[in-house]
């Protein structure tokens, strides 16, 4: 029998409605309109689009949204410098830098990501995020990786005790999807490109999350039959169009649910930093407050 197919724009949908109450809430009892500024250096035509549409979620949201385009040609001080005044403006509550840097910033990715501070770090990345939620304390939490958690809580799949094996240790999706699911109790592998017998330890998982950024990586074979496979992959196979981590056509037929790309876990990022704005500004003004 072919997998549930779990759609995306179901569940952005349920989360972004919650996260406009709150915020609705949040605004009439403080007077505070939650701010978010994302940051885009170049023109990367995908990033483009991305910042489009978080500036129109946050619109229809009620959150206030500033969008900085910089030049590619722009220097890693004067970026910085950017960082800082959003850093002391008390109408931001949430920074996004949004990634890929052009290449001549790369080097300095990590470097930029941790000026921002960590109580406005939307995206979670600053190692004080980051280590927080390794220990298991309130903190932000990446986007895509809280996206998979709540999409999984939403659809009713239980996570305690089962096998859970992600594949990919990035700072940004795997290795939280792995502090995620830990706290959830379920157990939990991490395969990278150095994992001896990869296909054997898929085999064994509950849940898989696959998160390599390799076209297709996942197929039939690596799938436990009723297995739940979450595709975090977004491979750009030409301009205008994306494709998975998980040979989609061949693993439905084995798995038990299965989100799709696009229009699976990828449309619950911009949800997820909507609820994160909204997180930064709470925690921003009870800090305030005391
Ligand atoms: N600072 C950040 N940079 C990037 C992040 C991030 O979380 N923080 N994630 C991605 C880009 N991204 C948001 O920034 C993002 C990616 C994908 C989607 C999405 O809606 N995907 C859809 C359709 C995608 C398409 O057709 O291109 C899907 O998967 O169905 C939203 C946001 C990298 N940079």
């Amino acid at each position: 029998m072919s997998a549930t197919i779990l759609w995306g724009k179901t569940y952005a949908k349920k989360l972004k409605d919650e996260t406009k109450e709150k915020i609705a809430e949040f605004t009439e009892k403080t007077g505070i309109t939650p701010g978010l500024a994302v940051i885009i250096v170049g023109e990367d035509p995908a990033s483009q689009v991305y910042v489009r549409n978080k500036h129109t979620t946050c619109a229809e949201m009620g959150i206030n949204s500033q969008v900085i385009e910089l030049v590619p040609t722009i220097s890693k001080d004067e970026l910085i410098a950017t960082i800082e005044n959003l850093n002391n403006d008390s109408n931001i509550h949430g920074i996004l830098l949004q990634l890929p840097l052009p290449k001549a910033l790369h080097k300095y990715e990590n470097e930029l990501l941790y000026r921002i501070n960590p109580l406005k770090d939307v995206d979670g990345f600053h190692p004080v995020n980051a280590g927080r939620l390794s220990i298991g304390e309130k903190c932000m939490v990446p986007c895509t990786p809280l996206g998979c958690i709540k999409m999984l809580e939403l659809a009713g799949i239980s996570l305690d005790g089962k096998n859970a094996v992600i594949i990919g240790r990035s700072n940004i999706v795997g290795k939280p999807m792995a502090n995620l699911l830990l706290a959830k109790n379920a157990t939990v592998t991490v395969c990278h490109s150095h994992t001896r017998n990869l296909q054997q330890i898929a085999a064994t998982a509950d849940i898989l999350v696959a998160a390599v950024g390799k076209p297709n990586f996942v197929t039939a074979d690596m799938i436990k039959p009723g297995a739940v496979v979450i595709d975090v992959g977004i491979n750009r196979i030409a301009p205008k169009k994306i494709t998975g981590d998980v040979d989609f056509t061949t693993v439905k037929e084995k798995a038990g649910f299965i989100t799709p790309v696009p229009g699976g876990v990828g449309l619950l990022t911009i949800a997820m930093l909507m609820h994160n704005t909204l997180e930064a500004a709470m925690l921003q003004q009870t800090q305030q407050n005391r």
